[in-house]
């Protein structure tokens, strides 16, 4: 099968021919590149009028000339399917490059196929490393998010709060005075540049970055040289990224991670990702650059996938979408296998090395994406081990601030009557606690309805005493065993991990709590829209509706821009 592809949906005008019998792909791309400021809508608009046409001719050409004029066997189209970017991306650019693909597929007669973009930045990875069912990483200009597959969808594990990742940076350059993309010019400077500290903002597996770009505006407004600053930029920005990827790794039990989108041409962001990965024994790939950035190649791979599984569109139903999320696309183009596999009940964490099947881990090591958890008859010793892949000041802030937060939120919690391990002992050097052994599994490997009510009741109540648990997760709740049921009627839920939590009077960061914790469970369970149901009835029995309310706009917040 042959697939010529099409790509515009900002400012890349893009063309390819894939070829997958030999897997080759040629691309002819034509940027849009701003005289002065970022991307204006309708001169990338223009710009795809003008160069769409051409790079589609060339494309068309190189068909002609290596599959000869009417195909290998001289009677049929050069091409077997036209795949075209449906979105997202901004309105006037799709517009242009979906006439062109429609008109085109009509001519050569052969059918039409609508690209999610979003999902060609990720499937070109795997496609390239071979992998089977990787945690897929897109960090590109107008998005970042965490996905991996499960039950037929690509569901989103974690993503950011406000803007992509990419147009975090060039806002910066902006500020700066340099040209459009920034990127890059960020990598450059970074290089003669030192540590100075920056927010760092992530929430489970969500994150922002609205706060680092305003601290390092105003750190270059006071003077701080401009290299320290993008060195900082990075170190934050990519550890954040990487921080959150090995969470989503951990989650799902993967050990597969493919980097995708514009950013990902950064090698200050691979090396952390690789190393990370090598850290923990997974698998990373990040495709060579010419499929990392916006291009019709990546366009045209995925459109094959989808053209050989039957997945083509009528003309008539082919209609772009500017906010086309990744989630929304039902996948046809892959078999069951999914990446999200439900922890086993040992404990839950990775591998949960030498716990046996109940998860009564006695003398063994388990291991969430942050710490090591050292079990001790009635005891657990957690360590926050530094992280390679992390500039030596952050991870020492990070380790020691995490450590003191949660031995002050365990204490907290329990007197706001949310049932949490007993802490025995604090070592802030060391970003070790000992605390006591709770439950005998974690939440994931045992969810059901009630016990997710429960958990909502106990966010509602920590939220009412100003506590955000900051990581509330299915695999940061243990469920009591037999001997704690029997000692409290409710059969206990124990909330663990406050690592990330903080005190806050704010319904928004109430509302993100909850955010969290439905994410956990739509990135694994199978029905999860009666677990997250079950969730909210729970949290509105106790807390304050508002929340609720403000979670409804958490959800839509801020995805494209
Ligand atoms: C919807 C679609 O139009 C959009 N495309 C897009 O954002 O172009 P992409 O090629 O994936 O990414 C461009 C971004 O990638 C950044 N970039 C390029 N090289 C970089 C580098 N070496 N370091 C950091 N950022 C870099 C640029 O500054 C720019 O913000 C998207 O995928 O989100
Ligand atoms: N007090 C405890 N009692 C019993 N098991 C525990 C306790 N604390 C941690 N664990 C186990 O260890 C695992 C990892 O612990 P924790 O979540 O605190 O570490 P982490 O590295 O911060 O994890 P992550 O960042 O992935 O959420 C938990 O999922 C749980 O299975
Ligand atoms: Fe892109």
């Amino acid at each position: 099968m042959r697939v010529l592809g099409v790509e515009g949906t900002a400012w890349c005008a893009s063309a390819a021919v894939f070829d997958a019998e030999a897997d080759s792909v040629c691309i002819e791309s034509d940027p849009y590149e701003p005289d002065s400021g970022g991307i204006h809508p309708r001169e990338a608009a223009e710009h795809m009028g003008d160069s769409i046409p051409r790079v589609i001719e060339a494309a068309l050409e190189h068909a002609r000339e290596e599959y000869g004029e009417d195909g290998n066997d001289g009677d049929g189209p050069p091409v077997d399917a036209v795949a075209f970017s449906r979105g997202p991306g901004l309105g006037p650019c799709l517009r242009i490059v979906a006439t062109a693909a429609r008109a085109l597929a009509r001519t050569l007669g052969v059918p039409l196929v609508g690209v999610n973009h979003m999902l060609a930045h990720l499937e070109i990875g795997r496609h390239r490393a071979g992998f089977d069912s990787p945690v897929c990483l897109n960090a590109s200009g107008a998005n970042a998010h965490l996905l991996g597959f499960h039950d037929g969808r690509y569901r989103v594990l974690g993503e950011t709060m406000d803007t992509g990742v990419g147009n975090a940076l060039d806002k910066f350059t902006r500020h700066v005075g340099w040209s459009h993309p920034g990127g890059p010019k960020i990598e450059q400077h970074a290089r003669d540049g030192e540590f100075v500290d920056l927010p760092y903002v992530v929430k489970g597996m969500d994150f922002s970055f609205s706060g680092i770009m305003s601290a390092a505006k105003a750190a270059y407004d006071d003077g701080v040289p401009v290299e320290d600053v993008c060195f900082s930029l990075q170190e934050h920005v990519f550890a954040m990224l990487t921080e959150v990827a090995e969470r989503a790794l951990s989650l799902t039990g993967t050990d597969e991670l493919v980097l995708g989108g514009g950013v990902a041409q950064n090698a200050r962001l691979r090396e952390m990702l690789e190393s990370m990965c090598a850290e923990r024994g997974a698998d990373f790939h990040a495709p060579e650059p010419r499929f990392l950035r916006d291009n019709a190649g990546m366009i045209a791979v995925l459109g094959a996938k989808m053209a050989a599984a039957g997945d083509t569109v009528a003309v008539e139903d082919s209609a772009i979408d500017p906010d086309f999320r990744p989630d929304q696309v039902p996948v046809t183009w892959r078999s069951g296998e999914s990446v999200a596999r439900v922890p086993s009940a040992a404990g839950g964490s990775d591998e949960g090395r030498g716990s046996d099947e109940d998860g009564d881990a006695g003398g063994a090591d388990l291991r969430g994406a942050e710490a090591t958890v050292e079990v001790r008859g009635a005891e657990v010793v957690k360590r926050r081990l530094p992280k390679g892949y992390r500039h030596p000041e952050l991870d020492a802030t990070l380790r020691r601030d995490r450590t003191v937060a949660e031995a002050r939120l365990l204490a907290a919690a329990r007197e706001a009557g949310v049932p949490t391990p007993l802490v025995h002992d604090v070592d802030v050097p060391g970003a070790t606690l000992a605390m006591q052994f709770v439950g005998e599994c974690d939440l994931a490997a045992a969810l059901t309805p009630d016990r997710a009510r429960t958990v909502g009741e106990h966010l509602a109540r920590l939220h009412d005493a100003g506590i955000v648990h900051g990581d509330p997760t299915t695999r940061n709740v243990r469920v009591g065993g037999e001997d704690e049921r029997r000692a409290r009627a409710d059969g206990r839920l124990f909330c663990i991990d406050f690592g990330l939590g903080f005190s806050s009077d704010h319904v928004e960061d109430y509302a993100m709590d909850l955010h969290v914790f439905e994410q956990s469970i739509e990135g694994t369970a199978s029905d999860p829209e009666s677990l997250v149901a079950a969730v909210e009835d729970g949290y509105r029995a106790v807390g304050d509706p508002a929340v609720l309310e403000r979670l409804r706009g958490v959800e839509g917040r801020g995805r494209y821009q």
